[in-house]
């Protein structure tokens, strides 16, 4: 597998130099992945519209962290500087994808098999001139979102069929218009607050011109609210955060009858998915009420006697005492000094033999995966601190992070399943640490 980074040969005229190496990588990668397609019965990557939009089989990843890898590596080596650094500036590729959005261009794309419509016919329907409509659109291409079959007619890839789907269109116009004016003003909110622990002294907020953060600023609006939480659970349809991931890689079936608690666990999409595969499970799920209104309604009446619904502040003590207390992608909207509190919150509740199951991106160290993913998850870190001011967490700030909020916490295993994007963090609590007047006497900073 080529995840190697090196530069390339010193030798231009060697018969190894750096490109020969990845070209070979690439063929042989790209080979291996056909194979595994064709036995699979699953058809080779396409662009066109029609192309189904299916995760890759988990034994091709390793072959397409490969290619992916090589073909960056060799793209970017082909590139002088300038070129090179101007390719990856994002700009405009945002201010196409801000007018997809903000206009609903994709729905203005006919869905049907070879079906087009004109540059005229876009321009008409968005209000954008002629001239400005063909060179969005046509940079777009370049992204291979739309193709123009023939000279002045827009169809539809397999990218701009996708936003062409109502809550993806929401997704992208959410990045468009909340994600990219946070991000604009990311560093100067890094620079007037550095180290701030706040959400309210991100950039969304100067963004906003506001110093409320952006809890609040949705708090007061609530169909703003409710895009941005539409697009968020687009972008968690991906099978990135498919919730087989956390199914198959924890050993629910050993918990035997167990009782879970789902903190932050919005509608229960993944309580129902684990009270579905594992009978014995008693799920309950907390979140904020308005979040959790309507969810046990809409609970299949098999799964009623065993998932429920609780409105609970997780910053407040864990008042269910349960078997594992399961925490899936709340914590990196938190700086640390929140995250703390969330933690001494169920620290209130672990007793021995419970644990704390974490889902969270793990961030990789610098080399430790396919360049590919270390570049979404990087982006994925700016994210955080642009809109909430957090950031995700490596293996060892997370070890800190438990140890600060309670010395008691153990992080035991980190399992990151195969093309899975969040990792699992089993933590145990180790009762033997003993108390003196309600804090650890091995040190911490453990407050009641
Ligand atoms: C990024 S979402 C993750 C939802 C779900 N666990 C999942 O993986 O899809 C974060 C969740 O935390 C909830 N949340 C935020 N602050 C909270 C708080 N103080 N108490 C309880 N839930 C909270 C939000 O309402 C939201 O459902």
């Amino acid at each position: 597998m080529a995840t190697n980074t090196t530069p390339a040969s010193s030798s231009p005229l060697s018969s190894t130099s750096r490109i020969i190496q990845l070209a070979a990588t690439i063929s042989s990668s790209v080979a291996k992945l056909q194979e595994i397609l064709d036995a699979a019965g699953s058809p080779s990557p396409s662009f066109d519209q029609d192309a189904p939009v299916a995760p890759l089989p988990r034994e091709a990843l390793a072959f397409q962290d490969a290619v992916l890898d090589a073909t960056a590596e060799l793209h970017d080596l082909l590139l002088e500087p300038i070129e090179l650094i101007f390719s990856h500036g994002a700009h405009n590729n945002m201010a196409c994808l801000q007018a997809i959005g903000r206009f609903n261009i994709a729905a203005l794309v006919p869905l049907a098999a070879a079906a087009t419509t004109s540059f005229e016919d876009i321009a008409a329907k968005t209000g954008l001139s002629l001239s400005m409509t063909r060179r969005l659109v046509r940079h777009a291409m370049t992204m291979r979102i739309f193709c123009e079959p023939q000279p002045g007619f827009v169809g539809h890839t397999q990218a701009s069929r996708w936003l062409a789907v109502p809550h993806n269109s929401t997704w992208i116009t959410t990045a468009g218009d909340e994600m990219w004016p946070a991000t604009l003003k990311m560093i100067e909110s890094a620079h007037t607050y550095p180290d701030s622990q706040e959400a309210s002294q991100s950039g969304f907020s100067l963004a906003n011109n506001t110093t409320q953060s952006i809890y609040d600023v949705m708090a007061m609006d609530p169909p703003r609210a409710q895009r941005f939480a539409t697009a968020m659970h687009a972008y968690a349809g991906s099978p990135g955060f498919d919730a087989a991931h956390v199914l198959d890689h924890h050993d629910w079936a050993s918990l035997g009858p167990a009782k879970v608690v789902d903190v932050g666990g919005s509608q229960g999409h993944i309580a129902r998915a684990l009270a579905s595969r594992f009978p014995e499970l008693d799920i309950t799920v907390q979140d904020f009420a308005p979040v959790i209104q309507g969810a046990e309604d809409a609970l299949p009446p098999d799964l009623r006697p065993r998932v429920r619904f609780m409105a609970h502040n997780f910053f407040a003590p864990q008042p269910l005492r349960a078997d594992v207390y399961y925490c899936r992608w709340i914590f990196h909207n938190w700086t640390d000094k929140y995250a703390v509190l969330i933690l001494r919150g169920l620290a209130s509740a672990m007793t021995p033999g419970s644990r704390l199951l974490i889902q969270e991106i793990c961030m990789p160290e610098p080399g430790e995966i396919a360049h590919w993913r270390d570049k979404m998850y990087r982006a994925m870190d700016l994210n955080m601190a642009a809109v909430f001011n957090s950031h995700e967490r490596t293996v060892s700030q997370w070890e800190t992070l438990l140890a600060e909020a309670d010395p008691r916490f153990q992080l035991r295993d980190v399992v990151s399943p195969p093309g899975s994007v969040l990792s699992l963090f089993d933590v145990r609590w180790n009762a033997t640490e003993e108390m003196v007047e309600g804090r650890p006497k091995s040190g911490g900073s453990y407050l009641v």
